[in-house]
């Protein structure tokens, strides 16, 4: 553990200088690791176990799109690929990552292989909080832990092959057998983590849900759909908007902000841009945190997981899913998107 000034505020972190990848190997060494579905994050987490030489399965549904993948990444049905139930059977070390509302179905049957000092694991606090909704009570005698990874199973995986990592957090829910707490910092250096911190399954659904729901997904989406629509609404062309709006987001600021903060992105910018970006700041922080806090109250009462049980437990909900980003995908705006990546130099 290292104490890190986070701005004035100490926090224990764990760094791979201190959980070396080759501590994590000897705490699993004697594990055998299922990772129950190979949607998103299935593989970015299978693939870079099975990168660092922890013995993996996989565990997912025969038949579906997902079985098709993982046999496409080298899995070999029989011998590291399983029905889910059969890889709980084989496994000491359960990793859950099913579909949030995929766990509710598939739990009886994952329950049964659950015995005595095996390891319950999850990507997400949202099974285990929302327990009253899911269904999901885990044994006693298991230890249940988290590692939620910060973004993408696509990212992490990425991030692993050129050297980087995605940061995680950890939680342990239950310590059945007082090594739960190393078998989860062991499995979150294991799938390729960059650092890790701590957290309570609680809070990381409660701000795993909002994040997604705000900044990072829902509210990006919704601002760059109003300035996209002024501007056209204003007269300006497709190019001009979407340049102004995305391409330029994506392309030289939010890089900027990435590789030293927002007051190295706004130095970089004139002085003209820096005093108005400055003077509207405000008010864009006055107009969405009632949102952000009404979205917030919304996931704490448990509606956002309702809404999300409800949505993704009907057996067409991919088909939904599907049509809504088509929607999206054949708007003004992303057809834009489309034609202005295309345009981009290449070397
Ligand atoms: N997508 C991400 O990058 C990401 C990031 C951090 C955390 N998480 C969490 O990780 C977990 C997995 O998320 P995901 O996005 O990879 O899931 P996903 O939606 O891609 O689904 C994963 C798999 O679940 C299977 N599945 C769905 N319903 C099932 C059922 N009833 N029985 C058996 N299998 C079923 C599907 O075949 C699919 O392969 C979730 O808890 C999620 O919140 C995801
Ligand atoms: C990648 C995200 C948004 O961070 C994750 O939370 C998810 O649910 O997919
Ligand atoms: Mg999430
Ligand atoms: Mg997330």
């Amino acid at each position: 553990m290292a104490t890190i000034n986070f701005g004035g505020v100490l926090e224990n972190v764990v760094k791979r200088d201190e959980f070396p990848l080759g501590k994590a190997q000897e705490v699993l060494k004697n594990e055998t690791v299922a990772v129950i579905g190979y949607g998103v994050q299935g593989p970015g987490q299978a693939l870079n176990l099975r990168d660092n030489e922890v013995n993996v399965i996989v565990g997912q549904r025969k038949g579906t799109g997902s079985w098709k993948k993982a046999l496409a990444d080298g899995w070999e049905e029989g011998k590291t690929l399983f029905t889910v139930e059969e890889a709980c059977d084989k496994a000491t070390v359960v990793m859950n990552l099913l579909s949030d509302a995929g766990q509710i179905q598939a739990w009886e049957g994952m329950k049964k292989h659950l015995t005595k000092g095996k390891t319950l694991y999850f990507s997400h606090g949202f099974g285990v909080t929302f327990h009253e909704k899911t269904g999901i009570v885990p044994p006693a005698d298991v230890d249940v832990v988290l590692v939620a990874p910060k973004g993408s199973g696509t990212s992490l995986r990425s991030l692993f092959l050129s050297g980087q990592g995605l940061n995680s957090s950890y939680a342990v829910f239950q310590d059945a057998t007082g090594k739960a707490a190393e078998r989860a910092l062991a499995l979150g250096i294991a799938i390729g983590s960059g650092y890790l911190f701590e957290t309570t399954f609680q809070k990381e659904v409660y701000s795993d849900l909002t994040g997604e729901r705000g900044v990072l997904m829902g509210a990006v989406a919704g601002i760059f759909e109003a300035q996209f629509n002024v501007l056209r609404q204003r007269g300006h062309s497709p190019s001009e908007a979407f340049n102004e709006t995305v391409e330029e987001f994506t392309q030289s600021l939010m890089p900027l902000i990435a590789e030293n903060g927002m007051d190295w992105m706004f130095a970089n910018c004139s002085t003209t841009a820096q005093r108005g970006a400055l003077d509207w700041k405000g008010k864009f922080r006055e107009a969405t945190e009632p949102v952000l806090n009404e979205l917030y109250d919304s996931v704490v009462s448990g509606k956002e997981a309702e809404i999300v049980i409800e949505a993704n437990s009907k057996a067409d909900y991919r088909n939904k899913l599907e049509e809504e980003l088509n929607e999206m995908h054949s708007s003004e705006l992303w057809q834009t998107g489309l034609e202005v990546r295309k345009l981009r130099p290449t070397k």
